[in-house]
């Protein structure tokens, strides 16, 4: 099979779909890898490491669409990328349909085949294709809040640790999964206050096992979310109803209620956003107030930090890749049930029904 990794073209992205390391095991099996020039440049891998590896550099990201039967790539195509797309193509990346409807008609009428990350799910109802990014973007949410948290950048003016003598920040954070936990542990590491809320019992329990005394837990309703926050400084969103759009847990009118400077940052805008006033924001220009609210919205924040990211997301895609590689998508999906979640759109159909559900349409082709 030939299997294509083009550069990534949204702002500021500077992962790539494939290290090296991949491309040495996919041609181990014969496989022909072609890479675009310079794609991995911003993670640290150079043509020449792809080429010792066994890839083909090929210069131009129209040439990978056009030869390659799957295509693996790190962020959701762009509308530029859209017409690159062939029918009956591979296309294995994060996609996060349910937040874009243009997207999603592109990809129907591309009539390629489209495995989304983010849906691949295992047994326990786990996302191994997107627990590493959530545990990067986790982690990065507390120092981004930390920044713009500071007076010059309209926020609060609060040292989330504080110091002797003056309490420290108080971080609330919604959702107690893979991006809520890596979230309270950075917090918390930092001497802020902690609250942690989510509608999973279990996930709660979890959480007050495993933290300090100063991260405390509280069920996530909208009273309990009201009250928290009118006393946080920095809010974060990680929920998420897999493959659907996130609720809204923050709304317009509830922003009045928080006192100015509060930071919120919204990681789940990838799926739609946990608060109503989000709106996907680039690592170029990633903030904006309303109503004297930051809101920090970037949509690919594990882009800012390529080195990192690229390795830990290729670690968990790579043996999905050999297998999709080494059957077919057909068979592939077939015998591995975790990766058949991850199909989303086939030759023209929808078949998560999330994404139908989203849009409100009646049927799975539009
Ligand atoms: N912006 C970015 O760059 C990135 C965004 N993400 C996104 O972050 C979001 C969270 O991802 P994960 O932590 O991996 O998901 P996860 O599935 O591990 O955790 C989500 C949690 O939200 C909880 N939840 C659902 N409804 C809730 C409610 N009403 N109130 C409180 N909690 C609720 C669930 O019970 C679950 O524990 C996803 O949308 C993901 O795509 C992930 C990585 C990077
Ligand atoms: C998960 C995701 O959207 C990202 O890593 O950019
Ligand atoms: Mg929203």
């Amino acid at each position: 099979m030939i299997i294509g990794i083009p550069k990534e073209i949204k702002n500021n992205e500077s992962r790539v779909g494939m290290t090296p390391a991949g491309v040495f095991e996919l041609t181990k099996y014969g496989h022909n890898v072609l890479i675009q020039s310079t794609a991995g440049d911003g993670s640290g891998f150079f043509d020449a490491d792809y080429l010792h590896a066994g890839a083909t550099i090929v210069n131009t990201i129209e040439e990978v669409y056009a030869a390659s039967d799957m295509i693996v790539k790190v962020k959701e195509p762009i509308a530029r990328e859209y017409g690159l797309i062939q029918k009956d193509q591979v296309v294995f990346t994060y996609f996060h349909f349910a937040s874009s409807e243009p997207l999603t008609k592109a990809m129907i009428e591309s009539k390629s085949v489209c495995i989304a990350y983010e849906t691949v799910e295992d047994d326990e109802g786990t996302l191994p294709l997107l627990t590493p990014m959530s545990e990067v973007a986790g982690r990065m949410a507390i120092q981004q809040g930390a920044k713009y948290l500071e007076k010059p950048v309209k926020g609060r003016g609060v040292l989330l640790g504080g110091v002797p003598g003056v309490q420290p920040g108080k971080v609330l954070v919604l959702g107690a999964g893979v991006v809520g936990i890596q979230a309270a542990k950075m917090a918390a590491g930092l001497g802020a206050h902690v609250t942690i809320m989510d509608i999973n019992m279990k996930r709660l329990r979890y959480v007050n096992d495993v933290m300090p005394p100063h991260v405390v837990t509280e069920f996530s309703n909208e009273y309990n979310i009201r009250k928290h926050i009118k006393t946080h400084d920095l809010i974060i969103g990680g929920v998420l109803l897999k493959g659907a759009k996130a609720p809204n847990l923050i709304t317009r009118e509830m922003l009045k209620e928080m006192r100015p400077g509060t930071v919120i940052v919204d990681v789940a805008v990838d799926q739609g956003g946990c608060v109503e006033t989000t709106k996907p924001t680039t690592h170029e220009d990633p903030v904006y107030i309303i109503d004297d609210v930051v809101h920090y919205s970037v949509a690919n924040m594990p882009g800012a930090v390529p080195y990192t990211s690229t390795v830990a997301l290729t670690n968990v895609t790579l043996p999905y890749v050999v297998k999709l590689a080494n059957q077919g998508w057909e068979k592939a999906t077939v015998n591995d049930a975790t990766l058949h979640k991850g199909l989303n759109i086939v030759k023209g159909e929808v078949v998560y029904k999330e994404i139908i559900e989203a849009f409100g349409w009646e049927s799975a082709e539009v």
